[in-house]
């Protein structure tokens, strides 16, 4: 299995198969010296025991990890550094400061004593904009500053890795716009490979310079953030990254497709050897009585700025399409077609089986392109 593309200067790399009941692990995954490396994924994919075997806090797994020229673990050599001689940052959702410690204390904790300590400490002070906390306890912060702290903990011993596990839950919608900036800011002049898992797509899109999306324990595909969002390999991932208005097709005539819903025709170069999945992207199809698939309005959302109609096919599914905030949209319950423009079609095979997909520009290009995963000789 392909792991990095020869191009991708590598800091952290580790090829892994771990096993508990009912659960396998089993991937290669390479993270560049800097930026952010966001994984995604549905519950129970392994996100966290990905995390847990690069920190050195689960044992028993097969293969080896690589931090530049050290080797964490290599299992044919009996080599397995415990987690204190990885030097890994960690950084959770509960932030796990050390109670009975300050702010101080807790961002002292592990640093050698001296004045490079004082300095240390007061130059995360003032980074994470911690000052004036220095002499409180963790129980009298709020979430977000309590998460300042972790980080700046983190941070303050200079770790060779730096691992975020979901490190913006437990605060609030606005507090988490302003603490990733902060976290984004922080992070962009550190070189340190990080780490981001993460159940929501905007912390992805704002902070991480790539993303890759673990499904049932395997990476499915890695690159950098903007070029996985627009051309996933597969309906799962698709799924995951948030794209609305997948379909099954149960057979093709040419590039028509159909299925349960009806039958929709794709641009000329969309292929449709092996997709058994097609994706509409809600921004272009429109609402017009004379043709398309008919369909009844299920529903009508302000979305602030654009309107988001939902509509029932034949088929029950429902698709969601997005218009202008002016735009006139029928009442709900009328029965009308949905005219879908062939450019607007992406077909997909719903679950894709070669080799992992990495860096989509080149092997796996956006969409109306040259090559695409269902043109390419690899085995099914
Ligand atoms: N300590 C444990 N003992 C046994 N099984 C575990 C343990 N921790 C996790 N698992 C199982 O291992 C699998 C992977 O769990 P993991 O926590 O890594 O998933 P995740 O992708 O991080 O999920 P979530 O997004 O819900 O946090 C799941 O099936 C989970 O139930």
């Amino acid at each position: 299995m392909r792991c990095c593309d020869d191009n991708l200067d590598v800091g952290l790399e580790a090829s892994l198969d771990f096993s508990r009941p009912g659960f396998r692990l089993r991937l290669d995954l390479c993270v560049p010296p800097t930026g952010v490396t966001a994984l995604i994924g549905p519950s129970g994919c392994g996100k966290s025991t990905l995390l847990r075997l690069l920190a050195g806090l689960e044992i028993h797994a097969a293969g080896h990890i690589r931090h530049g020229d050290r080797t964490w673990l290599d299992r044919a050599h009996r080599i397995d550094l415990a987690p204190r001689h990885r030097r890994v940052g960690l950084l959770f959702q509960e932030y796990a400061l050390f109670p009975h410690l300050s702010v101080a204390g807790n961002i002292a904790y592990g640093l050698p004593r001296g004045r490079d300590r004082e300095a240390a400490v007061a130059f995360w002070l003032a980074r994470l904009q911690l000052d004036g906390l220095a002499a409180r306890r963790p129980e009298t912060l709020s979430g977000g500053q309590r998460q300042r702290v972790a980080l700046a903990r983190a941070l303050a011993s200079e770790p060779a890795v730096l691992l975020l596990d979901e490190p913006f839950s437990a605060v609030d919608c606005s507090l988490r716009q302003s603490l990733r900036l902060l976290f984004q800011e922080v992070l962009a002049d550190r070189s340190v490979p990080t780490i981001l898992v993460t159940h929501d797509l905007e912390d992805v899109r704002l902070i991480a310079d790539r993303v890759g999306v673990l499904i049932d324990g395997e990476l499915r595909q890695i690159g950098p953030t903007h070029e996985i969002f627009a051309r996933p390999i597969d309906a799962e991932t698709a799924r995951v990254l948030g794209w609305h208005n997948l379909l099954s097709v149960s057979s093709w005539d040419r590039q028509t497709a159909h299925g349960a819903w009806g039958a929709l025709r794709l641009g000329p170069h969309e292929p449709s050897r092996r997709a058994d999945a097609i994706a509409i992207l809600p921004d272009g199809p429109r609402l017009n009585a004379e043709r398309g698939l008919p369909v009844e309005v299920a529903r009508v959302s302000d979305m602030g700025g654009y309107q988001a109609l939902f509509c029932r096919l034949t088929d029950r599914s429902l698709l969601r399409i997005h218009l202008a905030q002016a735009a006139q949209c029928p009442e709900p319950g009328t029965q009308t077609r949905l005219d879908v423009p062939e450019d607007t079609i992406i077909s997909l095979p719903t679950r894709w089986h070669g080799p992992i997909c990495v860096d989509p520009i080149g092997s796996l290009p956006l969409r109306g392109c040259m090559h695409h995963p269902l043109d390419t000789a690899v085995h099914f």
